[in-house]
């Protein structure tokens, strides 16, 4: 649904939420408990909505953090949502009193795309746990090391992508990220143009750019809208979200089916699927159909949660080298010094490579890719320093305001990798872990992500120069939960004028051989 039909739905059914804002407004009058957080003025009954940037309502709410302070409310057509602008605070609700702040909040629109089943989306309960165990068994620090070799082997094709065809280096990102992702999850071999995983990543892209917050917002204040046919005025995302749910239901089975095949016959890679059917001795679906479908729904959410997140990191690091080559210079410099120019760099050389290190860190500090984190909602009352935070409220740990805090982070704006080393050279304490969210659900993936990023990002600096060309400066960026540019021109030269596919896969076959 566009921002101008948000707009004029809003107008037209304002009337309507007058009376409900009205019923809400006097029980909390006729209430004794404590107050909201401070809020900014709003209109009557309609709240906040027309005040807050659409497409970056994270300036907004760190705008009027210095004015309101680090937590406040606001409340859109009815949602009350509380903003937390600071770590400490973020900390403080969404970890300290996790048990009261780790459920999501019910988008209406989330059925009507066919996403019920997502584990990003699921609320706390029993489901949530069936997903967590099986995330924290196949995920956790130590067993992300396992799929290192992939990682390293698909960061490898890729830059053989990147040399051959560099103008489309944001589809090799893109098959880069997914094929790492269809490695771990399903033990599935993943092919440039392959189009097994279309059907999911098609749902996914639907789900993210149509089902906005603020569709959800109005969907659930007027219910009656679910029920109007797509052909209605402004009701025109209706024919996506069909093609949403019908995607989504493919792309939760099909892949799981193929996995389940190779894992009969015995030939299954490993994988999160193929490691949970061992550890739950499932040798047959129907033996515990509960497990099975959230086995299902576990690895299919992996591929919406971590495709985007993962490529839109290295549009960021794209973006933010073009405009640093003293970055640049320095990353390589200590590539150089420690890997040398005959083979490739591999996971052995990372701790011996802290400026590298350090520049992954700052790409995910100076532009979170998911700006306001995923929405948590509380599934009780709770009071914090005097303030009445009201159960069902959804709950957003503001990263880009976090991002942006001079305290923490001085000159903030400016991309600055050495803010992460000690004066001595070694890295800081600082991961900048809050990027992957907080308490119960914090991401579940980010060991993986941190891996694939950083092998993704030192193999195309060991590789290639990347240069502005014309265009570059001219730069558009995604709106939305998730925040990245979009592709644009630049130039990926050899740092060795001479290499050819020959000579990388010489390269290749040296490193595979060192690690
Ligand atoms: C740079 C890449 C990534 C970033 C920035 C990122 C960030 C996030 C954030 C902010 C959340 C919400 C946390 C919260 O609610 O507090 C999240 C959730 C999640 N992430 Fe990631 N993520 C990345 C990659 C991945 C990868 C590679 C995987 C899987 C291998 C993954 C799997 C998930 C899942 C399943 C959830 C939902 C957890 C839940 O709701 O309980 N993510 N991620």
């Amino acid at each position: 649904m566009s921002s101008s039909a948000i707009t004029a739905l809003v107008g037209v059914l304002a009337g309507l939420l007058v009376i409900e804002g009205t019923r809400k407004l006097r029980q909390k009058l006729n209430s004794n408990r404590p107050p909201l957080p401070p809020s900014p003025t709003a209109v009557p009954f309609l709240g906040h909505v027309l005040g807050v940037n659409r497409d970056a309502p994270y300036i907004t709410y760190a705008e009027w953090a210095k004015t309101y302070g680090d937590i406040m409310y606001t409340h859109l057509l009815g949602q009350e949502m509380i903003v937390l602008n600071s770590e400490e605070l973020a900390i403080e609700l969404l970890e300290k009193r996790s048990h009261k702040y780790s459920d999501r909040p019910a988008f209406s629109t989330t059925e009507m795309f066919g996403w019920e089943w997502g584990a990003t989306l699921t609320p706390y309960g029993p489901r949530f746990r069936l997903h967590r165990r099986i995330y924290h068994q196949v995920f956790h620090a130590n067993a992300a090391l396992s799929y290192r070799p992939q990682q390293l082997q698909k960061a490898y094709e890729m830059l053989g992508h990147i040399l051959t065809d560099p103008a489309e280096y944001a589809e090799h990102f893109d098959t880069f990220s997914a094929s790492v992702v269809m490695a771990v999850t399903y033990g599935y071999d993943l092919a440039p143009g392959d189009t097994f995983v279309n059907k999911i990543k098609r749902a996914a892209d639907i789900f993210l750019s149509v089902a906005t917050p603020e569709a959800a917002a109005v969907c659930t204040a007027f219910p009656f809208l679910k029920k109007l046919p797509p052909w209605f005025p402004f009701m025109g995302f209706k024919y996506e979200a069909a093609e949403s749910a019908r995607l989504a239901s493919e792309g939760l089975h099909q892949p799981y089916e193929w996995t389940r095949r190779k894992f009969d016959e015995g030939t299954a890679a490993p994988s999160m699927v193929s490691d949970a059917l061992t550890r739950y001795q499932i040798d047959e679906d129907s033996k515990d159909p509960v497990l099975v479908q959230g086995i299902k729904e576990a690895a299919a959410t992996v591929y919406a949660a971590a495709v985007e997140t993962t490529n839109s990191t290295l549009l960021v690091f794209l973006y933010l080298m073009q405009r640093h080559p003293e970055v640049q210079v320095r990353a390589q410099a200590e590539i150089d010094k420690v890997v040398g120019t005959q083979r490739l760099p591999t996971f052995d050389d990372k701790p011996a490579l802290p400026y590298v290190e350090a520049v992954l860190r700052e790409t995910m500090r100076w532009h979170p890719v998911t700006p306001v984190g995923v929405p948590h909602a509380t599934s009780e009352d709770d009071v914090y320093e005097g303030y009445y935070i009201p159960k069902g409220a959804t709950v957003m740990a503001n990263s880009w305001a976090i991002a942006h805090n001079e305290e923490k982070y001085p000159d903030s704006f400016s991309f600055i990798p050495e803010r992460f080393l000690n004066s001595d050279g070694t890295l800081t304490d600082d991961t900048v872990s809050w990027v992957f969210g907080f308490g119960r659900r914090m991401c579940p993936g980010r060991h993986v992500a941190t891996a694939s990023v950083w092998v993704a990002m030192v193999c195309i600096l060991a590789l290639f120069k990347i240069e502005k060309t014309e265009g570059s400066d001219n730069v558009k960026w995604t709106k939305g939960l998730s925040s990245h540019p979009l592709p644009f021109p630049c130039k990926f030269i050899p740092r060795d004028a001479d290499i050819d596919a020959q000579q990388l896969a010489s390269l290749i076959s040296a490193s595979q051989h060192e690690s």
